[in-house]
């Protein structure tokens, strides 16, 4: 499923015009599908409040609609009219024409069963200003459900921030596209619930298209089929690098990861004593009696290492350990590796290739990129410039390639602890070796954890859910996809 900015939506508005299909067609398009939405509220009273756009051209045509079937519906409109868009014009004269009723004052919302938020959709600009500040504060403070269309006023397509104030919604009803901003947070949770209503727009600009939503559906695809007759070596083998005299728990973690999601060997090679043994046998393990990693030390594991597939370096290994990781980056940078945790920093002093993922949650990707994160162009271009692959860890995660990329929104507050990237990592290695493309890889394994913390936070509580947990888990979400 594709997801556009404002600017491929309006792209694609004006590509599906040119070619013939009217601008009044798709607004009666999108707004017979809210009018249906509002409908099943089963409302006494509703108020459409317009703006004086397209998305309040939106909000006339869900009026008009409205009281056409009976229901007793007012429409109160917000801006300047005279610079109001002709979708607006053309509205407001069908409007006169059908008697809906407009109101010139707002005195208290709660007299309202439903609101209708068609004051400014993806043709937000800048901050709120105005006399809408105090209307969302109104909105929000009231006890009615509102339906926003398009997108919530306030909040932007882009980036799915608040533009100064935004409206709360409980239902958002958006067209032929999911914006970016109903996936990243804030606006993910003003959106409320997200319906996504069909839409005959030309759908040859999709070409153009570079993200997607992850879904169970794209999972099935890209899982790896186990062939029955097959050995150890089908399903590669892993080199998990990973811990320090402080962090002896993410190697366990990372290890099991990998290990319980299919990969046909592990090894895991620490600098101090870990009890990986204790939790799965079937790990090969090696430690150094040491606190932290040595440059020297590579000699030591360069069998292990050159007998992997993959590399996974990161997970627990601390900030003393950075000559040693910077050694194995560059000696093996010919072999997939998977840069994870204290690693991740490391890469400013190497050369990147695409053989590379890197893992950061946000604080670890600002500090790559020295500034705040304003917007998800920052890690695309990031990780077209580094020429490296970027899993982008948040509650909404974005695996990109620089040229494609796919937001995972499966993520949970279960998942909100430490261990579940060093967990995520493991599987991340584990793909990668059964053969899967990095990004697939990352695809899949985070799929896998978020869905397995979700299920499990359910059954149990989101509270207790543990990386462990999850770990032990893993089974049950490739047993749906399997299909039996
Ligand atoms: N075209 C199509 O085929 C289809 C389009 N569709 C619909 O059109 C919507 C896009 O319409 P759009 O492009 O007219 O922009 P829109 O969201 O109404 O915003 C413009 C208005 O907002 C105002 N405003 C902006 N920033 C502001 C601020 N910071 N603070 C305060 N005010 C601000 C701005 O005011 P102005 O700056 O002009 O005074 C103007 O009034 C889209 O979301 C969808 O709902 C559907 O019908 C499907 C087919
Ligand atoms: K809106």
């Amino acid at each position: 499923m594709y997801i556009v900015n404002s600017k491929e939506m309006k792209n694609i508005d004006e590509l599906t015009i040119s070619k013939g299909l009217q601008e009044s067609i798709l607004m009666e398009q999108a707004a017979f599908s809210v009018k249906e939405i509002v409908e099943d509220l089963n409302p006494k009273k509703i108020l459409v409040m317009a703006g004086t756009g397209n998305n309040g051209g939106d909000g006339l045509a869900v009026a008009r609609l409205l009281k056409n079937d009976g229901y007793d519906v007012q429409v109160y409109i917000i801006g300047n009219e005279e610079n109001a868009s002709y979708g607006f014009v053309n509205q407001k004269d069908i409007c006169k024409e059908y008697q809906v009723d407009f109101i010139d004052e707002i005195k208290d919302l709660n007299n309202f069963d439903v609101l209708v938020d068609g004051i400014i959709g993806v043709g937000l600009a800048g901050e709120i200003k105005g006399e809408l500040l105090d209307i969302i504060d109104h909105v929000n403070s009231c006890n009615c459900k509102v339906v926003s269309i398009d997108i919530p006023t306030g909040i932007s397509s882009d980036t799915g921030k608040i533009m100064k104030k935004a409206i709360k919604a409980d239902i958002t009803v958006t067209f032929g596209y999911l914006k970016i901003g109903h996936l990243l947070y804030p606006g993910r949770s003003y959106s409320g619930e997200i319906k996504l209503s069909q839409m005959s727009f030309y759908k040859g600009y999709e070409k153009n298209l570079k993200r997607f939503l992850l879904t169970e559906e794209k999972i099935r695809d890209i899982l790896p089929k186990r062939p029955k007759d097959s050995h150890k070596y089908n399903f590669g083998s892993i080199a998990v690098i990973a811990g320090s005299k402080e962090y002896s728990g993410a190697p366990i973690l990372s290890a099991l990861g990998a290990q319980l999601s299919g990969a046909g060997m592990v090894y895991l090679i620490t600098p101090s004593y870990t009890p990986i043994l204790e939790h799965e046998p079937s790990v090969i393990y090696t430690d150094f009696n040491k606190n932290y990693f040595e440059k020297n030390d590579l000699i030591k594991i360069k069998g292990k290492i050159e007998k992997s597939d993959v590399i996974l370096i990161g997970p627990g290994i601390g900030q003393n350990s950075n000559d040693f990781i910077k050694e194995i980056l560059e000696k093996y940078s010919h072999k997939k590796i998977v840069i994870d945790a204290d690693a991740i920093g490391v890469i400013k002093k190497v050369k990147t290739n695409k053989n590379m993922l890197i893992t950061p949650h946000a604080g670890e990707f600002q500090k790559l990129l020295k500034k705040e994160i304003e917007s998800i162009e920052d890690i695309e271009n990031y990780s077209l410039e580094k020429n490296i692959n970027v899993l982008y860890k948040s509650t909404t995660s974005l695996i990109t390639d620089g040229d494609n990329s796919y937001f995972n929104v499966f993520g949970n507050d279960a998942l909100s602890k430490g261990g579940t990237g060093d967990l995520v990592s493991g599987v991340i290695a584990s793909y990668i070796a059964q053969g899967c493309t990095v990004i697939d890889s990352t695809l899949i394994a985070t799929y896998l954890v978020y869905k397995t913390g979700y299920d499990l936070g359910i059954e149990n509580t989101n509270f207790t859910v543990t990386p462990l947990q999850i770990a032990k888990n893993l089974n049950r979400e490739l047993i749906k996809l399997r299909g039996d």
